[in-house]
């Protein structure tokens, strides 16, 4: 099974590339710049592959506040694109959207219909994309999932590795409420779904995948500390007291029941994989 997936240096496409092996064929934006209209189009065509994963997306979500034009081009713009040839092409489509197009207003888990109603620029750009995929491609596959770390790039994970290893004491926000989830875990159910869909499986439209259990990013915080064996202190402040220029939502806990009896695939303990992203940082030298 040829995997052609968009983005090569980005966390789940590097754990795409990991885990998926010889079929997956990695696209950064050296090889296709989804900036450009056609871009997506193009490297489809010239691929030929069996499933197409787009794992890029605009994921500065303070800097997509002043930065709307290039946020709605990636996380809306090419991913149609690629539905639309995808869908020509008979191929299966796998994109990946986020929590953060919920409100977050009630403390109750989410499925999959309930309304969305972002608070940000990168949320109402995702939203959108999700919308412009199903319509070009009905029998696309979309899992939203959230608070994503890895040894790779830019995540909360490493941010925290690096803050604590600077300072005993640090403040985190306590009352937004979410699910980690590991680059690898997404990896993992992506491969997983894709392999069903290349021989005919029937599931379509909107997935959630999270991480277990939810927990507040104070929470994940002091678990990164305990693992790192960082004596951090974390003091919980609420969202008023941490201004940022992006509105984050407060309670996203996904209810991940739908892609378990659809495909199979049950969802992980982030607990399990963070111990592995510090030992694989820890390794490169880079936990401190
Ligand atoms: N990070 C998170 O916490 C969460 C992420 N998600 C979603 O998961 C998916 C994967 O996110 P994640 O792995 O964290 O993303 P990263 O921010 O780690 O990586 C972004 C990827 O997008 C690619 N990209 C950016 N700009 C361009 C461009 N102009 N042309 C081509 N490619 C480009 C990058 O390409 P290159 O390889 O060249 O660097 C990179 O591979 C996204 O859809 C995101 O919205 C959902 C919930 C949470
Ligand atoms: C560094 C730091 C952050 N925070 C807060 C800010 C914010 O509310 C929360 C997380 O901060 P981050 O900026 O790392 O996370 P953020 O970029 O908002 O993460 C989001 O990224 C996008 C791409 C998604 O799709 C979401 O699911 C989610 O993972 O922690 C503190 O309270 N104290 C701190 O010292
Ligand atoms: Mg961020």
């Amino acid at each position: 099974m040829r995997m052609l997936v968009f983005g090569r240096n980005g966390q789940v496409a590097r754990a795409l590339q990991d885990i998926g092996g010889e079929g997956v064929i990695a696209l950064g934006r050296d090889e296709a710049d989804l900036m450009q209209a056609g871009a997506a189009r193009n490297a489809i065509t010239a691929n030929k592959p069996d499933i197409i994963v787009n794992a890029s997306a605009y994921t500065a979500v303070d800097k997509a506040e002043t930065d709307e034009a290039a946020a709605r081009r990636l996380n809306m713009e090419a991913p149609a694109e690629m539905a639309v040839a995808a869908a020509e092409m008979g191929v299966p489509f796998i994109h990946i959207s986020t929590d953060y197009v919920f409100d977050g207003t009630f403390e109750a888990r989410l499925d999959e219909n309930a309304a969305i109603n972002p608070l940000n620029v990168y949320g109402r750009t995702k939203g959108d994309g999700e919308s412009a995929v199903m319509n070009a491609h009905p029998g696309a596959v979309i899992l939203r999932t959230s608070w994503v770390f890895s040894e790779y790039g830019g995540n909360f994970v490493k941010t925290m590795l690096r803050l604590g290893a600077e300072r005993d004491a640090l403040t985190i926000v306590a009352d937004q409420i979410g699910g980690p989830t590991a680059a690898a875990d997404i990896a993992r159910a992506i491969i997983a779904i894709a392999g069903k869909k290349h021989r005919g499986a029937p599931g379509a439209g909107l997935y959630h995948f999270q991480g277990a259990p939810a927990v507040s990013w104070a929470g994940f915080a002091e678990k990164i500390f305990e693992i790192a064996g960082l004596s951090v202190k974390v003091s919980h402040i609420k969202t008023e007291d941490y201004p940022t220029p992006a509105t984050r939502p407060l309670y996203t806990v996904l209810d991940c029941a739908k892609v378990e009896r659809d495909f199979g695939v049950a969802q992980p303990d982030w607990r399990t994989e963070l111990r592995r992203v510090f030992a694989a940082l820890e390794k490169e030298g880079q936990a401190q």
